[in-house]
């Protein structure tokens, strides 16, 4: 489903003496269809910046990332142009970071309901259906028409997560989703991703607290200094084949 062939990405650095710096440097791995990545390592090793090159928001220096696309075929995310990486982003790839990028004077239910309408539902199926998913993020019902801009970071989050769940992509790659939320949300978004896999969605992910990577996670990508990394089924699996 996704096969991440000599990556590297570096970065220029205008300000300062170092010139560039290679956070990721020759790193491959592959993901099938239905499984869940994680991705550990230091703090500042590179680990968002894997999630970027797949998602398109960072441009890899080097590199293949092949993509099992639905509509599309196989497809090098690498060497996509922005309008097929705005398709397969409407379509098939989902990403949620920590952070909403809030919309200013949007009501909450609208800014989860609109990622369906490019897909073709009507504007009341979406809602309805946006109401749905913030009822299961437990967003409470009085929030649904407010703006999130004034919401919570724990609040924000679950939209964020709302907007990303709502159109059920192929692949999901997940920045943190659970950083600022406590014990009881965390169970509902970990309940989701369980349930999204059990419907065949493949995700790679991120996460800070490993009790939660333990419990989603089929296999470990360990990124290490020198930009690579070594694959290995999570401790908990362990017996079970990484691949
Ligand atoms: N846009 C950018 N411009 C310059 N340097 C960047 C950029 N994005 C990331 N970096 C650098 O690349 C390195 C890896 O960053 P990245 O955010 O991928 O690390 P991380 O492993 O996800 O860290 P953390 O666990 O702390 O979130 C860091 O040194 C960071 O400063």
């Amino acid at each position: 489903m996704l096969e991440v062939v000599n990556l590297t990405k570096s970065f220029e650095l205008h300000v300062s003496q170092v010139g560039k710096v290679y956070p990721i440097q020759g790193l491959s791995f592959h993901i099938r269809q239905g499984r869940f990545l994680g991705i550990a390592g230091p703090s500042g090793i590179g680990k968002s910046t894997i999630l970027k090159c797949i998602f398109r928001t960072y441009m890899p220096s080097s590199g293949e990332v092949w993509y099992d696309s639905l509509h599309e075929g196989r497809v090098d995310l690498a060497q996509a142009d922005d309008r097929q990486m705005i398709r397969l982003r409407e379509r098939e790839l989902g990403y949620v970071s920590q952070f909403l990028k809030v919309i200013p004077r949007v009501p909450a239910v609208d800014i989860v309901a609109e990622r369906l309408l490019p897909l073709g539902w009507s504007q009341d199926d979406a809602r309805r259906e946006a109401e749905r998913m913030l009822e299961r993020l437990r967003i409470p019902r009085k929030l649904w028409q407010a703006f999130p801009a004034t919401f919570s970071g724990g609040e924000q989050q679950r939209v964020n997560l709302a907007r990303a769940f709502i159109v059920r992509p192929r692949l999901m790659i997940l920045d943190e989703p659970t950083a600022s939320l406590d014990r009881e949300t965390t169970s509902a978004v970990i309940e989701m991703l369980q349930a999204m896999k059990r419907e065949g969605t493949t995700m790679v992910g991120i996460f800070h607290d490993w009790d939660v990577m333990e419990q989603v996670a089929d296999e470990i990508l360990d990124i290490t200094l020198s930009g690579g990394g070594t694959m290995r089924p999570k401790p908990a699996a362990a017996g079970a084949q990484a691949e």
